[in-house]
């Protein structure tokens, strides 16, 4: 078995990104961070065009199952550490070669000398290391396009060392270098992939959910956290925010018509969060709203509900298919819990037959008989923080406080 010492990482996009390079790099580095954070014998370093992982004696097949998952890496290469000389490098060379190496694959050396003071130059490596495995290897063939393994020696300040394999990593930017945003999470299946989606375009988001106790149970908001926590995987720890929202689905209740119950709560829910974003620096609202599934998601329904904000609203599934969402919600490991049978706020005072097409006077002409800014004051003043910070999140260990921030 080939025992890694270290994985290198090769950034994605960001590489283009001209002066904003740091800034890039410095977020991949912190994501990186937070992702592998409970794994303590790590040492993390990111420098212009990569970043090195030592792992002393960790594990690499979970460190690189985490990073699979981290936006803003193309790819990584698990790497042997050999000390710095000619002859450690062959044996180390015959080593590997002696684990991997079967008969009839073709292989080439590509070695790189960043430590321009070492004994041989990359060409001279190149062939004094593919004599060695030449010499042990009978039937090695060599060959330069395409061969099967590619051995990559690097001979850096510190050492050289070894890698054979590139795994391919999530792709899109790292969380954070687009800034925040706010993202409505239900406990359903659409709005985890629209987080998810934002996240892949370097969206830091924070979620926000809107629960009605006693109408919604304490189980509802699990789910809706847990999901929160499974976005985690992607760039790091997430704020999750509840909203009291009891006091204005009530409301909206008793003083308006049923067939705009669903309208009315859904220009609520985008007041309150616009007002959320604002104090919380988040540039764009996100949701998890797809064309025609519903009443609520008629392009009618859509702008009346828009109307409460000048705030972008990213909707990230709008386009999609009920069955393209799902397959990304099974791919990100969402889907089994949002199909967990707890109630949304939404569903509880949700009318029997809701406008598919409202009109904006109408909800104008209900919302003058509501206390509109101080309910939705209200809503905002009441707000709970919890920091998701991992997949494996418990709500013992978690911080919550109230939110003082207003
Ligand atoms: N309780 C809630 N808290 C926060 N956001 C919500 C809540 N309920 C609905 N939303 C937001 O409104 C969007 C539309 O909700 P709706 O229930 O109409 O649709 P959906 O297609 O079932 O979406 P989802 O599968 O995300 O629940 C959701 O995707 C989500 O972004």
């Amino acid at each position: 078995m080939v025992v890694y010492d270290e994985i290198m990482v090769r950034y994605g996009e960001l590489s283009t990104k001209g002066k904003n390079r740091g800034f890039f790099i410095n977020r991949l580095a912190k994501n990186i961070r937070e992702v592998l954070s409970d794994i303590e014998s790590l040492k993390i370093t990111a420098v212009r065009d990569r970043a090195h992982i030592e792992l002393n004696g960790a594990d690499y097949e979970e460190v690189s199952r985490r990073l699979t998952k981290v936006f803003g890496i193309q790819n990584f290469s698990p790497s042997i550490k050999v000390e710095k000389s000619v002859p450690a490098l062959k044996e180390a060379v015959v080593g590997l070669f002696g684990e991997i190496y079967q008969k009839g694959l073709t292989f080439k050396i590509a070695a790189k000398r960043a430590d321009h003071g070492f004994e041989l130059d990359s060409t001279e490596l190149n062939l004094t290391l593919g004599d060695v495995v030449f010499d042990h290897f009978e039937y090695a063939a060599v060959q330069m396009k395409r061969p099967d393994i590619t051995l990559r020696v690097e001979i850096r300040q510190d050492a050289a060392y070894l890698s054979y394999e590139t795994l391919k990593g999530a792709g899109g930017m790292p969380v954070g270098t687009a800034g925040r945003g706010h993202l409505m999470l239900s406990g359903g299946i659409d709005s985890p992939v629209a987080g998810y989606l934002a996240l892949k375009r370097g969206v830091e988001i924070e979620a926000v959910h809107f629960a009605s106790p006693p109408y919604t149970s304490p189980g509802a908001l699990k789910k809706a956290k847990d999901l929160a926590a499974k976005l985690t995987v992607f760039g790091g720890s997430i704020t999750f925010i509840e909203v009291p929202f009891t006091e204005i689905q009530e409301e909206i209740k008793s003083k308006a018509p049923q067939a705009y119950l669903m309208t009315l709560t859904r220009r609520f829910m985008m007041r309150v969060v616009d007002c959320i974003r604002e104090e919380r620096g988040g540039k764009v609202i996100i949701n998890g709203e797809s064309l025609g599934q519903v009443a609520s998601q008629t392009l009618g329904s859509m702008s009346v509900i828009n109307e409460v904000t000048t705030t972008p609203v990213i909707r990230p599934v709008v386009t999609m298919d009920k069955i393209e969402i799902i397959d990304i919600a099974e791919k990100i490991d969402t889907f089994n819990l949002s199909i967990l049978p707890f109630e949304d706020c939404c569903t509880v005072f949700a009318p029997p037959s809701p406008k598919t097409n409202p009109k904006l006077e109408n909800c104008l002409q209900y919302e003058a008989r509501l206390d509109v800014e101080g309910m939705v004051e209200r809503a905002v003043a009441g707000i709970m923080l919890t920091t998701i910070t991992g997949e494996n999140w418990n709500q013992e260990e978690s911080v919550e406080e109230f939110a003082d921030l207003l």
